[in-house]
């Protein structure tokens, strides 16, 4: 039987190979986003690109124009156990791979598409062959041997994670503790490589190690001094890493040099390409998708060095600035990609904009929930409105705002928006791709600010979260703070004491319901103290418009007039807006 590969991940830029199962696990891949992972591919490959907008029916379509031939790794490391028998190297018509030498790499990778468990015959089990489904596609590519005991391997690498199927990639991470930190955030370096080492878990990678450097500043060159980087490149081959993982976000002069430092085998990525990794894996909706696709184009963008490079060193240097004019050529078509996605993105906010408008003519006050990412939010929006919202004991559950409708225990009527959580260090690429998801907070009567106060760094984590929300200036929105996973705490009574004295905090627990009475009443108060009082007088003819002041309002006084119901209530601002026109006249 033939070993057939299915390699290329469901998700973004950051794992070339993190599944080897069917076709089925592969749903969406740009081409952008294999040439970034080409750079660090083992022994070289071929991979079929297929923009995520060609998907339909979780088939992909080819395309021609959406080739990148991967086989750089192989030329530029040396490694000439392959050589490419049919196919141009840019883009046109794929190619074929052979084996050639002894030494030849094993972990090779395929389209992602076309491949499935085939038969193998005879001599043909030693290699692995990729088997076209339904395409007329001309790209063969045949694979290098694989002997019975690498497929053993490959396999014990598959494990199922959260739910899904991940093939076990060892991880190694680098972080800096800064001297002097001064003003900067209060997480430690222990906390935030904790975080990190979390995050990894999220993407499906298993973490072997850890390390961290004190400096004054990052380096320019590599981020952590060169006596460093040599002593992550021995632990990388003890320890057989396959993935280094940076702290902070990379520029891509250092990518480029770590890369260099720790050989073509190792992959390298930073915090921010790992946080847009694990967007990519959850984004479900189209509007996330888009928003995602697009924050990871504007990383890529400033990061596209190197890719061509070898096209000069094949052609021994006589076609001198040919990397160059590609990389310009790959530019123009990454700002294009970026151009047509922000104008699908505008298509796509329209519509909710549309649905927001519809909201705003029913005056209903609506209510955020805010937080750090695995603070509780969806769990919380779940108990009180049996939602049934991804909530999971994972970073980034939630990716798109969800709004239900919850009726209040006084009959008042209020709508309650789940949002992404934050973190520290939120790429900034993700922040402005967000924003517009981001700036409904902005529509809210009151925020919740929902925190897991039983986390060791609860406090550094409610200062990232408001840090975010300075920037989405919504500072005059009244303001709630939920000390969630109070089932947790450590010493519940002192938190107690604490939050009688803040005055804006209630203790609860979303998961078991304790403390959801006091979430209630502060919830019910705030509201009430956002009302404004009026003096109406309905006609009998918009009689659902008194339904609507008792719905949302609280009435002191209703009369049947002979021009219609007078009616005394505290309503939200909104409403009142709605019943301007019909304010009272004094009478004279
Ligand atoms: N013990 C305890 N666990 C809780 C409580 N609230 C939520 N959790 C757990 O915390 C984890 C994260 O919950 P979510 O509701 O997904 O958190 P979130 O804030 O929506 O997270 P993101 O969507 O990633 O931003 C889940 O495993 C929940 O079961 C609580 O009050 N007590
Ligand atoms: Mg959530």
């Amino acid at each position: 039987m033939a070993l057939c590969v299915s390699a290329v991940t469901a998700s973004s830029s950051f794992r070339l190979l993190n599944h080897v199962a069917s076709v089925e696990s592969c749903t969406r891949l740009s081409s952008f986003n294999c040439a970034i992972r080409g750079r660090n591919v083992r022994g070289g490959c071929v991979v079929r690109c297929v923009k995520s907008s060609e998907v339909a029916g979780g088939r992909r379509s080819y395309d021609e124009e959406e080739f990148v031939d991967m086989n750089r790794g192989l030329r530029e490391e040396g490694n000439s156990g392959y050589e490419v028998v049919n196919g141009s190297v840019n883009g046109g018509s794929g190619a074929e791979l052979r084996e050639g030498g002894e030494d030849c790499e094993r972990e090779v990778v395929g389209t992602g598409e076309g491949f499935e468990e085939g038969e193998g015959d005879g001599e043909e089990n030693d290699y692995w062959e990729r088997n076209e489904v339904g395409s007329s596609s001309d790209t063969t590519v045949i694979f290098p041997q694989a002997t019975q005991k690498v497929e053993e391997d490959l396999l014990k690498r598959i494990r199922y994670q959260h739910g899904r199927e991940v093939f076990e990639e060892r991880a190694y991470l680098v972080g800096i503790e800064r001297k002097n930190t001064g003003a900067r955030s209060a997480f430690g370096i222990s906390e935030s490589l904790e975080e990190l080492a979390q995050l990894a878990d999220t993407a499906g990678l298993t973490v072997v190690g850890t390390t961290y450097q004190k400096l004054e500043n990052p380096s320019p060159r590599t981020y952590v001094g060169s006596g460093k980087v040599s002593q992550v490149a021995t632990a990388v081959k003890a320890l057989k890493v396959e993935s280094v993982i940076f702290d902070d976000e990379l520029s891509p002069g250092q990518l480029r040099n770590l890369e260099k430092a720790f050989g073509g085998d190792v992959r390298v990525c930073d915090r921010t390409a790992l946080i847009l990794d694990i967007f990519s894996q959850r984004a479900a909706t189209r509007e996330a998708t888009l928003q995602v696709d697009l924050a990871q184009l504007e990383y890529q963008l400033p990061r596209l060095t190197r890719m061509w490079t070898h096209l000069e060193r094949q052609a021994g240097g006589l076609v001198k600035g040919m990397g160059e004019k590609q990389i310009e050529v790959d530019k123009r078509i990454l700002r294009s990609q970026i151009a047509q996605l922000k104008k699908q993105l505008d298509t796509v906010r329209g519509h909710r904009q549309q649905y927001r408008d519809r909201r705003a003519s029913v005056p209903i006050p609506v209510i955020s929930l805010v937080g750090y990412t695995n603070a509780g939010k969806s769990t919380l929006l779940n108990r009180l409105s049996g939602a049934g919202v991804l909530a999971e004991d994972r970073l980034f559950a939630t990716l798109d705002p969800t709004t239900r409708r919850v009726e209040l225990p006084n009959g008042k009527e209020c709508l309650f928006t789940d949002t992404v959580g934050f973190i520290q260090k939120l790429p900034t690429q993700l922040v402005a791709a967000f924003r517009a998801t981001l700036e409904e907070i902005s529509d809210s009567s009151l925020l919740l600010h929902v925190m897991d106060i039983s986390h060791p760094m609860a406090d550094q984590q409610r200062e990232a979260v408001d840090n975010v929300l300075a920037d989405l200036d919504v500072g005059h929105i009244p303001y709630l703070c939920v000390w969630n996973k109070f089932d947790k705490a450590k010493d519940p009574k002192l938190l107690k004491l604490e939050a009688a004295k803040r005055g804006d905090v209630v203790c609860i627990s979303a998961l078991t319901g304790e403390g959801m009475e006091e979430f209630y009443e502060a919830v019910e108060s705030r509201l009430k103290d956002l009302m404004v009082r009026v003096e109406a007088v309905v006609p009998y003819g918009q009689g659902e418009l008194v339904n609507l002041i008792h719905r949302l309002g609280i009435v002191e006084l209703e009369e049947y007039t002979d021009r219609g119901t007078l009616v005394k209530a505290h309503v939200p601002l909104a409403l009142s807006m709605q019943l301007m026109p019909l304010r009272q006249q004094p009478i004279a």
